[in-house]
């Protein structure tokens, strides 16, 4: 049985109790509307702590445009479904008010490893997903914190945020899981029309395809401007960028003298989709 928890007073006393009996307590923090990526954390917390909490709560402080918010869905009681069947112990749901009652006055904000990529076009988001996590460490209390590589700077920014702050969390970062045909996982693909979602996984063949071009040799620019002509080519609106960075520290990458990934942010009609592999 899964338990749904809202008020951090509730949760405390819970894992207060699991602590007492010595057990090791995982997090996996979501924004709910639940599929298989996040099920993979919740796994991985499974087996790797005694007792799991999964928090959902899709956090206004870091959605820098109210549109998106808006329209992120939202469906708890399929996710309470889902999160039954992997045997999860503690659905902590709070409200807006519960996680920033009135006065709520701190912002947690990182410097450097938050500023290209997704800080740069998503202005303030990294703030938000600092503090709020900043908040989910404190109130959960748990030991270990499961993220998806999926997000790949959320997950260096969160590295980041526990290492500065001694927040005695263990960050485990967990693989991307992928759609039969590519396509990563991701809560906003429902809002993909039938034409875009055919186009979608579009993305991560042309993604492999510069990546492998780059190995044999090919310098990394002119295999990215490619990538985008493709890409371009197949459908896809604006991209908002398509880079080579260095895994540790995100830092630009022109070739492979250092392990590098390649991340990828753009649009499909009014859906944005983001993606990183390993080159
Ligand atoms: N396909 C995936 N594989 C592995 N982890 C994932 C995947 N999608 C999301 N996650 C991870 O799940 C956690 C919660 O993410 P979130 O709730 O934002 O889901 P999402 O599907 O990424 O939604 P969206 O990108 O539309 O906001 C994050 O740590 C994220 O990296
Ligand atoms: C980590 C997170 C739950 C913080 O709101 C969110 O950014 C997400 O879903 O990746
Ligand atoms: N990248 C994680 C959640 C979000 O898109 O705001």
């Amino acid at each position: 049985m899964t338990q749904v928890i809202r008020t951090a007073a509730e949760l405390r006393e819970k894992v207060a109790a699991w602590k007492r009996s010595g057990m090791l307590v995982g997090v996996v923090p979501t924004m709910g509307a639940l599929h298989d990526g996040h099920l993979s954390l919740a796994r991985a917390a499974r087996e790797q702590s005694d007792r799991v909490i999964v928090t959902v709560f899709v956090n206004p402080m870091q959605f820098n445009n109210p549109a998106d918010l808006e329209k992120y869905p939202r469906d708890e009681a399929h996710d309470l479904a889902l999160l039954e069947a992997e045997g999860v112990d503690v659905l902590f749901a709070p409200g807006v008010d519960e996680v920033y009652p009135d006065g709520f006055a701190t912002t947690v904000s990182i410097t450097g490893i938050t500023e290209p990529l997704e800080g740069a076009f998503r202005p303030g988001h990294f703030d938000g997903v600092a503090t709020v996590c900043s908040k989910l460490f404190g109130m959960t209390q748990a030991g270990r914190a499961f993220f998806g590589e999926k997000d790949w700077q959320q997950l260096q920014v969160v590295q980041r945020l526990v290492r500065d702050l001694n927040i005695p969390v263990r960050i485990i970062g967990c693989p991307t899981i992928r759609e039969a045909d590519g396509l990563a996982m991701s809560s906003r693909n429902v809002r993909l029309s039938d034409a875009h979602r055919a186009i979608a996984p579009r993305l991560h063949e042309v993604m492999q395809g510069a990546a492998a071009r780059i190995r044999e040799g090919l310098p990394a620019e002119a295999a990215l401007n490619d990538a985008r002509a493709a890409l371009a080519e197949a459908g896809f609106g604006a991209i908002d960028y398509l880079e080579l960075r260095t895994v540790e520290g995100l830092r630009p990458a022109a070739d492979l003298s250092e392990p590098v990934r390649m991340l990828a942010a753009l649009w499909l009609g009014d859906v944005r989709l983001i993606d990183n592999i390993a080159v």
